[in-house]
């Protein structure tokens, strides 16, 4: 079965996106990452030093498979961002942003006026655009009209690990986007990631829950299979939900009968 998963000019096999952060070494994030099969792999710009081909962070992540998705957080309007997509096409030679505007240092939540804003400017400017959102399926919607790639709702803040919070919204979304939804942020645990397939979800990308477990590299092999499975499931179609009352899975015929 070709379950490939397209955007823009790339196709993945995996639907697990990764970030680079909060891991304790370059080596640990390297061994997780490469468990994870992940493909698109997300790398702060703020954390890359443009001017060095050898930055330790982008040598650990040059690998075949691994296509790397650079993101503007830490930019606080659209204009910082646009600047910052323009900076890393230059350096890093890839016109695929991760577009991140999280002024509010306490909450991280995105900024969705300048979002939108740095949005359509970007997608003028021949990039494809990743937007990091809150689960707001009318601002999906206006993202999907300016031409973004796919958009990235949130499930709960970033790094709290609460799971998806915003799961109505997010089935909202879902049902009506016509680019893929990527559930981005707060998934705290493989249930969470494969909760989030089973609802429809095109990929999830994750990032704290793997980066400070224990032993981030079988947590990154642990979310794989859930996102696998969570998607083997959508495809295969949840039995639905039986309200008020119990359904034998059995006849209830009698064996004396
Ligand atoms: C790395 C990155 O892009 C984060 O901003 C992203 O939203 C992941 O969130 P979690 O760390 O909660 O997985």
């Amino acid at each position: 079965m070709n379950d490939k998963l397209q955007i823009a000019d790339k196709t993945f096999s995996s639907r697990l996106f990764t970030g680079t952060g909060k891991f304790s070494s370059s080596a640990l994030m390297k061994s997780a990452l490469l468990a994870s099969e992940s493909e698109l792999i997300t790398v702060a710009l703020k954390r890359v030093d443009v001017q060095d081909k050898d930055d330790d962070i982008l040598s650990h992540l040059n690998h075949p498979r691994i296509n790397l998705l650079p993101n503007t957080s830490g930019v606080r309007n659209a204009k910082e961002a646009v600047f910052a997509a323009q900076l890393s096409r230059e350096a890093l030679e890839t016109n695929w942003i991760k577009l991140e505007i999280h002024p509010d240092p306490k909450y991280l939540l995105p900024d969705p006026i300048e979002t939108l804003k740095a949005a359509e400017a970007l997608v003028k400017l021949g990039f494809v655009v990743m937007p990091y959102i809150h689960a707001d399926p009318v601002l999906c919607k206006r993202l999907e009209e300016v031409g973004t790639q796919c958009v990235m709702p949130l499930g709960a803040p970033i790094g709290s690990n609460k799971g998806l919070k915003t799961q109505d919204f997010l089935e909202i979304i879902i049902d009506q986007s016509n680019v893929p939804v990527i559930v981005d942020a707060g998934i705290g645990a493989p249930s969470h990631a494969a909760y989030a397939m089973e609802l429809g979800a095109d990929a999830v990308l994750v990032n704290t829950a793997i980066a400070v477990s224990q032993n981030p590299t079988a947590m990154a092999i642990a979310f794989k299979l859930a996102v696998e499975a969570g998607r083997i499931a959508h495809q295969a179609k949840l039995a639905p939900i039986v309200h008020k009352k119990a359904e034998a899975s059995s006849p209830l015929t009698s064996f004396l009968n």
